[in-house]
């Protein structure tokens, strides 16, 4: 459905994107891995449309029709507009046809929100209720392709476990096609059916999730699960690139200190979703 091939996006002296070669088929799920850098935005905007590669090419199918969902709900939705309102203007910007109100219903009921929230503004709405309503804009025209940013990582993680579940339910009911962009390994392994692994603009690593999750090839996929997994780093050059890993090292200076912070894994629910929470280690310079 989605096809890049020796795809390069450069931004002055800034290389975003650097042969990267890669497929999304249709109803798959493809998450996009890498930290703070690593090329994942610009990927998602090329893959929206909303940007040209400097050089290489990007296929889609013709009349794909492409929703967006925005990391943080609070700057995504307008406030002075009601829910009905914003869930409302990919119908209006479409111009899609039909009745109007009952798609906005079935929008709301498909994120498992009561229809009494349509009149309120965002600020009553909690967090994980506003990224709900974003989830419900994006699915209201009924896109072919959704496109997440880090959907979930503006919210408390009891509130990002659920906001998951609801997109595999999702993804299940709908078989969609989707593009989920994070730094949150776990998140990537329990949503998509593939990861792809971003460094530096470099495609490094891309398999299916459980073969990622339990085999990672490269040192920089490897990094980043022991990061999400909180095991020791037993390697040098291991320990080297998890100092790189921006959203998960708190160093904001380099050489990184010796005390690092590292999410471990904590079941929150039945079956096999976890989420990071922070423990620190000691001697990860
Ligand atoms: N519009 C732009 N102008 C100049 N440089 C840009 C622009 N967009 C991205 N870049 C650069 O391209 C590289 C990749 O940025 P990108 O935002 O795609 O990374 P990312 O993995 O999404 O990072 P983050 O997780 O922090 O959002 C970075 O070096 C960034 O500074």
């Amino acid at each position: 459905m989605i096809e890049l091939e020796d795809a390069r996006m450069v931004y002055g002296a800034n290389v975003a994107l650097d042969g990267v070669s890669l497929r999304v088929g249709s109803g798959e799920c493809l998450a996009v891995i890498g930290e703070s850098g690593s090329g994942k935005s610009t990927l998602a905007r090329i893959m929206l449309g909303q940007e040209r590669l400097t050089s290489g090419a990007f296929r889609r199918d013709g009349q794909t029709r492409t929703a967006y969902v925005a990391q943080d709900p609070a700057d995504s939705l307008n406030p002075r507009m009601s829910v009905a309102r914003i869930v409302a203007e990919p119908l209006t910007v479409g111009k899609v046809e039909g009745d109007r109100d009952a798609l906005i219903r079935s929008a709301i009921r498909a994120v498992a929100l009561d229809e009494a929230v349509l009149e309120r503004r965002p600020s009553a709405l909690s967090g994980g209720q506003q990224q709900r309503v974003s989830i419900a804009r994006a699915l209201v025209a009924q896109p072919d392709l959704l496109v997440l940013d880090e959907p979930t990582s503006a919210l408390d993680p009891s509130v990002q476990a659920q906001v998951l579940r609801l997109l595999q339910d999702l993804r299940a009911e709908r078989g969609l096609t989707s593009v989920l962009v994070t730094h949150d390994l776990p998140a990537a392994a329990y949503l998509a059916d593939r990861i792809a692994v971003l460094h530096r603009g470099r495609l490094v690593e891309i398999g299916p999730s459980q073969a990622v999750w339990d085999e990672a090839q490269h040192p920089y996929t490897q990094a980043l699960l022991a990061a999400a997994v909180g095991d020791p780093l037993p390697e040098p050059a291991i320990r080297e690139h998890a100092c790189s890993l921006g959203p998960y090292c708190t160093a904001e200076v380099s050489p990184c200190p010796a005390t690092t912070t590292v999410p471990t894994l904590t079941e929150v629910g039945p079956g096999h979703l976890v989420m990071p929470s922070c423990t620190k280690i000691q001697g990860a310079s």
